[in-house]
């Protein structure tokens, strides 16, 4: 198939502009380095290919290492049809200096390209217009103004794009030899197109500096920073409750209307226990992921994340990390496949490294239901400050913080050790601030809606597959009762052992293992089990049943910490083998994280 690459800075609406031309959702925010690797969809006949960002042809991060060397594979490409070269209409001056060296070189290799002048509807707001005519006959190619958030221009630039695509495939322009290009000639012009074309930068920017001189203010952006962290971790307590609520409350419903409709027995106990009591005590932590997603989503759009990173920069330096780690860090928090990836856009070698070997100690979404539920055990429910603060919510944000402060002291521990290239740490701190905006809430929304999905369909299967073994071994030979007698409690005796010095006993250990699949396994394994066990079982209260059950306190922060540290998660090694590329490395990390997690498991136990 022919292809049509679409290039340009960083920040510059490649990918919600990609978005709207193949219908596709890939992720859009507003900071630098959303888009690390090349993504592709179908636009017309051809391949459209979304780039990560770059500012120039000489790179500094691996995210633009991976654009320029995906760049001259294209140009060389018999298959690439046309180049759309994306710029940011309110920042010209940066966009054009890659686009006029992306432009000397699709004349090099004979390549047809286009620009698209996309943001213009902030150009418009601040009352300002681009003369898009000249600047089109000053660069010497066709240059189509739109915006790809309110698809001004769209439909033209749509038609423009199939039809140069179909010219450049009939005509077969010619390979030029130019000599090497001098890239000082192109900051030079660029300067002069944008002091032409462009919008005043003190326009721009002077609704930013009024927010920054606050943001990023050492003492009042530093207190800003805080509450920001500290609401974001409360909110995803506070905010889903109702919610929460009201799922247990359809679970709870539903369960007793089908039993009702089944009569006791066999069914009746198996879809309380396994369905309900294992698949269902799961689904209730949804709106805790929805809400973390809007939260992070909220975030990453208004342009805030970029001045965090900057606040963080200091910081985040004596652990031997970056300000650009912040990124990776807070995206962890969600699922820490895709900040493994973001770690691309950090500048040191080095400091990728940590940020990728220590992301995975943040509390990712998956360990939100085992958070949720044992904390539930654990804490009252005390509320302070007329509700604002809630005691439950302070220990959730407890057991982030515990997990961020493990991966700082990880991190020192690394930076200070041979695994790392100590050479490759001084590269330089270089990161562009994007204008603060409101969120684009149509593609906020779906985010939103798309976690959820993924999440109930990534662990869902597992965790039904799961309940459904544990129900079995654990209903059988003794469906009367008496998990103790059944398969399962045999096999527990075996491994108890193992958790005994957890204070745990072995339905805890099963669970535990069984996470090891998934960590929201844990609360469905849990439910079964204690199901099985319950005689009048009411699945809305897993949390109450463990209470009445007696977990220790010791115990239960034991598996909260044991969480919160060890790398129970296939598809994240996975993610860490190849972008590290040793498998030996990642080895020892899964090995250390789980050894230390055990140990403050025990510690716990112990002596709470
Ligand atoms: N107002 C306005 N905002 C836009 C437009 N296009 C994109 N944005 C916003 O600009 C920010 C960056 O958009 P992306 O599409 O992620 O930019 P990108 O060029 O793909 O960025 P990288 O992947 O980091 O290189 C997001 O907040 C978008 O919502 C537009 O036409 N108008
Ligand atoms: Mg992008």
């Amino acid at each position: 198939m022919k292809r049509i690459i679409l290039v340009g800075k960083p920040n510059s609406g490649k990918s919600l502009l990609f978005n709207q031309l193949t219908g596709l959702r890939q992720k859009v925010a507003n900071f630098p380095g959303v888009t690390v690797e090349l993504k592709s969809g179908r636009f017309d006949q051809y391949q459209l290919v979304d780039f990560p960002g770059a500012y120039s042809m000489s790179t500094l991060t691996r995210d633009e290492d991976i654009a320029v060397e995906k760049i001259n594979q294209a140009l060389l490409d018999q298959d690439t049809s046309l180049i759309i070269c994306n710029l940011d209409a309110t920042r010209l001056q940066s966009s054009l200096m890659f686009g006029m060296q992306m432009q000397a070189l699709a004349h090099q290799y004979g390549k047809a390209l286009v620009f698209a002048l996309n943001m213009i509807d902030e150009v418009t707001r601040f009352g300002h217009q681009i003369d898009v005519a000249g600047l089109s006959r000053d660069l010497g190619a066709p240059v189509f103004a739109l915006s790809a958030k309110t698809l001004d221009g769209i439909a033209e630039f749509k038609t423009a794009v199939i039809q140069l695509a179909a010219e450049a495939d009939s005509s077969n322009l010619n390979t030029v030899a130019l000599p090497p290009l001098d890239y000082s000639v192109q900051v030079k012009q660029s300067r002069l197109l944008a002091t032409q074309y462009g919008m005043p930068s003190s326009v721009v920017l002077k609704k930013q500096n009024a927010i920054d001189a606050f943001m990023l203010n050492n003492v009042s952006g530093g207190i800003a920073f805080l509450l920001v962290m500290f609401l974001l971790f409360q909110s995803i307590f506070t905010f889903a409750t109702p919610l929460m609520d009201a799922v247990e409350n359809a679970i709870g419903v539903s369960a007793s209307f089908i039993t009702d409709l089944t009569g006791p027995g066999m069914l009746a106990d198996f879809l309380n226990d396994a369905l309900f009591g294992g698949l269902g005590s799961f689904l209730v932590f949804v709106p805790q992921i929805m809400v973390l997603t809007l939260i992070i989503g909220v975030l990453e759009d208004s342009g805030y994340l970029a001045r965090a990173a900057l606040i963080c920069h200091r910081p985040l330096s004596y652990f031997g990390l970056s300000g650009r780690s912040f990124i990776p860090y807070l995206s962890a928090h969600a699922c820490a496949i895709p900040a493994i990836l973001a770690a691309r856009t950090i500048e040191s070698p080095r400091k990728r490294l940590i940020t990728m070997l220590t992301v995975p100690l943040m509390s990712c979404s998956a360990r939100l239901p085992v958070y949720a539920l044992l904390v539930a055990v654990l804490i009252p429910d005390t509320r302070y400050l007329g509700g604002i603060v809630n005691l439950q919510g302070v220990a959730f944000f407890g057991l982030y913080l515990f997990g961020i402060v493990t991966a700082l002291l990880v991190s020192l521990l690394l930076s200070r050790s041979a695994v790392t290239d100590n050479e490759k740490s001084d590269m330089p701190f270089i990161l562009e601030l994007p204008s603060y905006r409101f969120p684009h809430w149509k593609p906020l929304i779906h985010r939103v809606l798309s976690s959820a999905k993924q999440f109930i369909y990534r662990a869902g299967p597992v965790i039904f597959a799961v309940s459904l073994g544990i129900w079995l071994l654990g209903y059988f030979p003794t469906s009367a009762g008496g998990l103790q007698d059944s398969y399962l409690g045999v096999i527990g005796q075996w491994i108890e052992p193992i958790f005994e010095p957890l204070g745990l006993d072995w339905r805890y250990g099963v669970a535990i293992l069984m996470s090891f699949l998934a960590r929201e396994v844990f609360v469905g394994a849990l439910g079964t089990l204690f199901g099985i066990d319950g005689a009048d079982e009411n699945i809305a209260g897993l949390a109450a049943n463990i209470q009445a059950d007696g977990l220790t306190f010791g115990a239960g922060m034991g598996i909260l910490l044991f969480y919160v540290v060890a790398l129970q998660c296939v598809a994240t090694v996975a993610t860490l083998k190849a972008e590290t590329g040793s498998a030996r490395l990642v080895g020892a990390l899964v090995f250390g994280y789980g050894m230390l997690a055990y140990l403050l498991a025990m510690l716990c136990a112990q002596f709470l």
